[in-house]
């Protein structure tokens, strides 16, 4: 039988109503969206084992409302507004700019407390319903994953060591601006609607202020240790700060900061991650790369570049 192209509602993991683009073919539904990239974007259901991709997550009908679903809803849902951003803003056709497929796995591994994009996917565990719950239901969560295949597919900044902590950074960077894009609750921590949920007011990491986490606000305090592939999870709050600093403004270490807001940062940083960073890049090298874009964009003795210098001076990246 052939397929055709549907819509149904589903229910988030957060207990949110969404409408999700899926296919239908015979009494069967299925969380494929024809509508975005040529090559798709499908959902896939691992049934708590680890074995990848799992079953295309298949519905008897197109509402898709049970809290096993949730998982899935919201990992569709947020792929395709993470398509929307790229391809509204940047005019970038899917992760690799050309249309290829977004593949998500939900319900992997038993209570597993972590997500990934591994190369080819974006995967996402349940939590355990203590320090997580399904980590799809975090739009900047679904955003940073999505953005490593951005990242890989330009700069590919190896992961680790400082072009890790950038890589890193360049994912918490645009799961943030792209949660300001669809503008529910918008803020500037990381992981905070799927993260304990016990507990109010906490975050995964803070970009504002990333040492309410343990991690640096500034170059001389960088981890330099080898856990965590070199800290690339830690000493993003380096590039983190900058980031947020350049958006919103602020005093760091004695350096006073012009904000010039989240879409002309965003500008800033898809320009360096697509022109000019490399997989070796460093931190002071990221900062060339964006006093150069910023320069490209709004001119060299423009506000925008001075603010860009500023940012890196308030985190101590010369
Ligand atoms: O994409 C990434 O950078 C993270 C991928 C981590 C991973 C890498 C390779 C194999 C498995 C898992 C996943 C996220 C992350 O930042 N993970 C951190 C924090 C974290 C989540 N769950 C944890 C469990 C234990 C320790 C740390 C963590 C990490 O793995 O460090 C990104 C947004 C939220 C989850
Ligand atoms: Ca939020
Ligand atoms: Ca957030
Ligand atoms: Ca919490
Ligand atoms: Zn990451």
């Amino acid at each position: 039988a052939s397929s055709t192209n549907t819509t149904g509602t589903g229910v988030g993991v957060l207990g949110d109503t969404k409408t999700l683009n899926m296919t239908q073919s015979g009494s069967s539904y299925y969380l494929q969206d024809n509508t975005r990239a040529q090559g798709g974007i499908f959902t896939y259901d691992a049934a708590n084992r680890q074995r990848l991709a799992g079953t295309l997550w298949t519905s008897p009908d197109n509402l898709l409302n049970s809290t096993y679903d949730g998982a899935a809803v919201d990992a569709h849902y947020f792929a395709g507004l993470t398509f929307d951003y790229y391809k509204n803003v940047f005019n970038r056709n899917s992760y690799d700019n050309k249309g290829g497929a977004l593949k998500s796995s939900v319900h992997y591994g038993r209570n597993y407390n972590n997500a990934f994009w591994n190369g080819t996917q974006m995967v996402y565990g349940d939590g355990d319903g203590t320090t997580f719950i399904p980590l799809s239901g975090g739009i900047d969560v679904v955003a940073h994953e999505l953005t490593h295949a951005v990242t890989e597919t330009s700069s590919n900044l190896t992961y680790q060591n400082e072009s890790g902590a950038l890589n890193e950074a360049i994912s918490d960077i645009f799961g943030t601006l792209i949660e300001f894009y669809n503008n529910k609750n918008p803020d500037y921590e990381i992981g905070e609607d799927i993260y304990t949920p016990k507990i109010a007011g906490d975050a995964l990491r803070s970009m504002s202020n990333p040492t309410k986490y343990g991690d640096p606000d500034n170059y001389a305090n960088r981890y330099t240790g080898t856990s965590d592939n070199g800290g690339v999870h830690t000493n993003s709050g380096i590039i983190n700060k900058a980031a947020y600093l350049i958006a919103q403004g602020g005093t760091a270490y004695g350096v006073t900061v012009t904000g010039i807001g989240n879409d002309k940062l965003a500008q800033i940083f898809y320009r360096a991650n697509t022109v000019y960073l490399t997989a070796s890049s460093t931190f002071s090298q990221a900062r060339a790369a964006c006093v150069k874009a910023a320069s490209d964009l709004f001119g060299t003795s423009s506000a925008e570049v001075t603010t860009v210098n500023k940012a890196f001076d308030g985190v101590g990246i010369k």
